[in-house]
């Protein structure tokens, strides 16, 4: 459905997106997660055709976007990171509005319309102004505009910016229905925002892709990763590193004294395939070293996103 080919963007001289390659079959959510400034906008303006790219190709459903572009028009739902909204009209007003300009067939506009209003719970608004709305409600109509007339691809940019919780839920609830008809695609530099919608996570860094794939194929990478244990021992901070560092399996330490409370607290990466705390409790033991606390961090995709970032700028 999706197919983007050694995409890349320059913007005088500061390269935003570097050779980005991706395939999304249809009836994807796809998250696109990253840091700000990690590229994710301008990703999303060279797909929906809204800013040019230096060099690549992007192909829905198998046609250029450059070759069709007026075609592309009709495949597209975009709601930029700003929405486009025409604050003195009316909320139909303006539905109605973009109803024309995507050319929907005049006599489904107004139950298309109709329906946009209801799912996002704006019928009791539709009569005002766009501008007297909060921003809550505005994001509401930018994304009923985005997905009028049920375009195969939506592509939201941090759709659910600004909303309070319940409309969050409301909104989770519309992007995971769009899945039935649609290929979606929406950004966040919040974690738990994709987690909740995404079925296929992408993780961009500094333009480029870091990586990309279905959601639970994410999820058992992330349990892959280096485990990390939360320890607090009673003792001498530099006597315990010094045994902790010598144990096998354990990858990294990094450890405060608490000078107050005769203890310290140690956060220690080890190896998923060495279960290190027997080890770790009999060495302990063997020295005196009382352990007053041990837990084991769970590994989540915030662990995959953070390790897979943290990689990747210590380039
Ligand atoms: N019009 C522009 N002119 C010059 N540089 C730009 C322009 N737009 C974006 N950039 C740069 O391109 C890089 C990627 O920006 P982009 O807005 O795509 O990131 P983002 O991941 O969407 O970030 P955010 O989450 O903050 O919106 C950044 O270094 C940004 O400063």
């Amino acid at each position: 459905m999706l197919v983007l080919s050694n995409v890349s963007k320059v913007y005088k001289g500061n390269i935003a997106l570097h050779n980005i390659s991706l395939s999304i079959p249809k009836g994807e959510i796809v998250g696109i997660l990253g840091s700000n400034g990690a590229g994710k906008s301008t990703l999303m303006n060279i797909i929906t055709g809204y800013i040019s790219m230096s060099s690549g190709d992007v192909l829905i459903d198998g046609m250029n976007i450059l070759d069709e572009p007026d075609a592309m028009k009709g495949k597209i739902g975009y709601l930029p990171d700003t929405p486009p909204l025409y604050e003195e009209m009316t909320v139909y007003e303006y539905l109605l509005f973009v109803s024309k300009v995507k050319k929907l067939a005049k006599e489904s506009r107004e139950n298309e319309i109709q329906s946009k209003l209801e799912k996002l719970h704006l019928i009791d608004v539709q009569h005002r102004l766009i501008k007297n709305l909060s921003k809550g409600y505005k994001q509401r109509v930018g994304i009923a505009q985005a997905i009028l007339g049920n375009p195969p691809l939506i592509v939201l940019d941090e759709p659910t910016v600004g909303l309070d919780p319940t409309e969050l839920r409301n909104i989770r609830k519309v992007i995971k229905e769009l899945r039935e008809t649609s290929l979606v695609l929406i950004s966040s530099h919040i974690l738990s925002e994709i987690n909740s919608v995404a079925s296929y996570l992408v993780i961009m860094e500094k333009g480029e892709l870091v990586t990309a794939g279905p959601m639970d194929v994410q999820s058992d990478a992330a349990k892959n990763l280096q485990h990390k244990l939360f320890i607090r021992i009673k003792g001498d901070s530099a006597k315990i590193q010094s045994i902790l560092k010598h144990i096998e399996g354990v990858v990294s330490i990094e450890g405060q004294p608490d000078s107050e409370k005769e203890c310290c607290d140690f956060s220690i990466l080890y190896n998923p395939n060495i279960d290190i705390r027997e080890t770790l409790f009999w060495e302990l033991s063997k020295h005196e070293l009382p352990i007053l606390e041990m837990n084991l961090q769970g590994n989540s995709l915030e662990e995959l996103f953070m390790q897979t970032i943290l990689k990747k700028k210590g380039e």
